[in-house]
């Protein structure tokens, strides 16, 4: 109760605020070389305000702590609550500090400041909206040639990782290609991975709360996951490396998925705390047989390319180091064969489960905004968040 009355810092500017938009980061805390001013100080808030990139996580709990501890002294307020994820994070970054003296708070405080590499500092001539949505749009890259509509998870810094906001972007994505001119669809990733899946911090930014965080997250669910249901032409997923979670889970959905052989099929939902979805409840023992589908939904078993093709979730598996040659020329003269004739015929394949599908989406969203509430998946989400385990 008390813990609801406690303030974070005034001083961040309205985007710092949500500390667990993005992932955690490496802090390095310079070395004081000498006792900063209260003048210091405050210039150093005022230049966070002007940060131009989100420093990561870590870095801005450190800049709260810091900022309690120069401003309150040691913490002094009740820990809050298990669901309160972020006044939590906020909190044991601050208790941490034990017993340092304000003046030192103070000095470490200006010296991380300073430390934020100069590219991160804003211009002041303030064109700050505009850029943070050019870069959102960039995570989720959609491009169109010969035939063919690429659709890109495209943060390989977070392994593709997939934000809210990307969730949005590809379900418009797909509504553009789905009456574009292009015959085939092509989901693939930048980097190492094709992608990490749902981004595990989507779900420890809740300003107003879990329950409404957990009621929007699977009413975006749904929809993303029946927008793939509906797609009319051929959805091709070209796996270039590791695939985690959704990611996984919707090749269920998918009409053919071709695999470099550093692909990696993991659905880790019963470690998570969490429980399948993108229909593969359904479509998985289907594919696969109900025991190798219990073996990855429940178990979390990791399955390599060539595994993932003796039981049917992939199509074709490809050496590494001619992947993208092979694959692409062979999409490339697919994309030449009649766009009708595929598409009727992808029509006449799934014409017969969609009813099922739509329902069994709705189902695993149902029991899935039950699960993001449950302790189990509060604490695994805080220990990835906090890096005390990996998977
Ligand atoms: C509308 C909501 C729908 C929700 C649908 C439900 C969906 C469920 C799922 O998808 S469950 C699966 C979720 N994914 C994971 O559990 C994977 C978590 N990530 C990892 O275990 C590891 O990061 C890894 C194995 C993918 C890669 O390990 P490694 O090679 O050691 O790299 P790093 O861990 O250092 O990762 C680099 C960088 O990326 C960040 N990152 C990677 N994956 C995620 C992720 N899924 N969510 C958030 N952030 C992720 C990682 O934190 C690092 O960031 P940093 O450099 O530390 O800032």
């Amino acid at each position: 109760m008390t813990a609801l009355t406690w303030r974070p810092a005034r001083c961040w500017c309205p985007s710092l605020l949500q500390i667990f938009r993005f992932p955690v980061a490496q802090v390095h805390v310079g070395r004081p070389t000498m006792r900063a001013s209260q003048q210091d100080f405050e210039n150093a808030m005022n230049q966070v305000k002007l940060l131009k990139e989100d420093p990561g996580n870590q870095v801005k709990l450190k800049l709260y702590a810091l900022y309690k501890q120069a401003t309150d002294g040691p913490c002094n307020v009740p820990k809050p609550g298990v669901f309160d994820l972020v006044n939590k994070a906020k909190w044991e970054a601050w208790n941490a500090l034990g017993s340092l003296p304000k003046e030192t708070a103070r000095q470490n405080y200006v010296d991380l400041v300073s430390s934020l590499s100069p590219s991160s500092q804003a211009s002041s001539q303030g064109k700050h909206g505009a850029d943070e949505k050019t870069q959102e749009s960039k995570n989720i890259v959609v491009t169109s040639e010969d035939g063919i509509t690429k659709i890109v998870f495209n943060r390989p810094a977070k392994k593709n990782a997939i934000t809210f906001q990307m969730y949005q972007d590809i379900i418009l994505a797909l509504k553009s290609a789905s009456t574009d001119n292009s015959a085939i669809t092509v989901f693939t990733g930048t980097g190492d991975y094709y992608c990490s899946g749902n981004d595990l911090t989507n779900f420890t930014s809740a300003p107003n709360g879990m329950e409404e965080a957990a009621r929007k997250g699977a009413v975006l669910l749904r929809e993303f996951v029946n927008s793939f249901i509906d797609f009319p032409k051929p959805l091709v997923a070209v796996v270039n490396g590791p695939a985690v979670g959704i990611s996984v889970t919707l090749l269920g959905l998918f009409d053919a998925v071709y695999a470099s052989d550093t692909a990696t099929f993991h659905t880790p939902f019963s470690q998570l705390g969490q429980t399948s979805e993108a229909c593969s409840s359904y479509t998985f023992p289907k594919i696969m047989g109900p025991a190798k589908a219990t073996e990855m939904l429940l178990f979390g078993k990791k399955l390599t390319a060539r595994e993932a093709w003796a039981q049917g979730l992939v199509s074709e598996v490809f050496p590494e180091s001619t992947f993208e040659k092979e694959v692409w020329t062979r999409l490339k003269a697919y994309a030449k064969l009649p766009p009708n004739s595929m598409r009727i015929s992808k029509e006449l394949i799934r014409k017969n489960e969609k009813e099922k599908l739509y329902a069994v989406n709705a189902e695993e969203c149902t029991i899935l905004q039950a699960k993001w509430l449950s302790e189990e998946c509060v604490n695994a989400i805080m220990n990835f968040v906090s890096r005390k385990s990996k998977l």
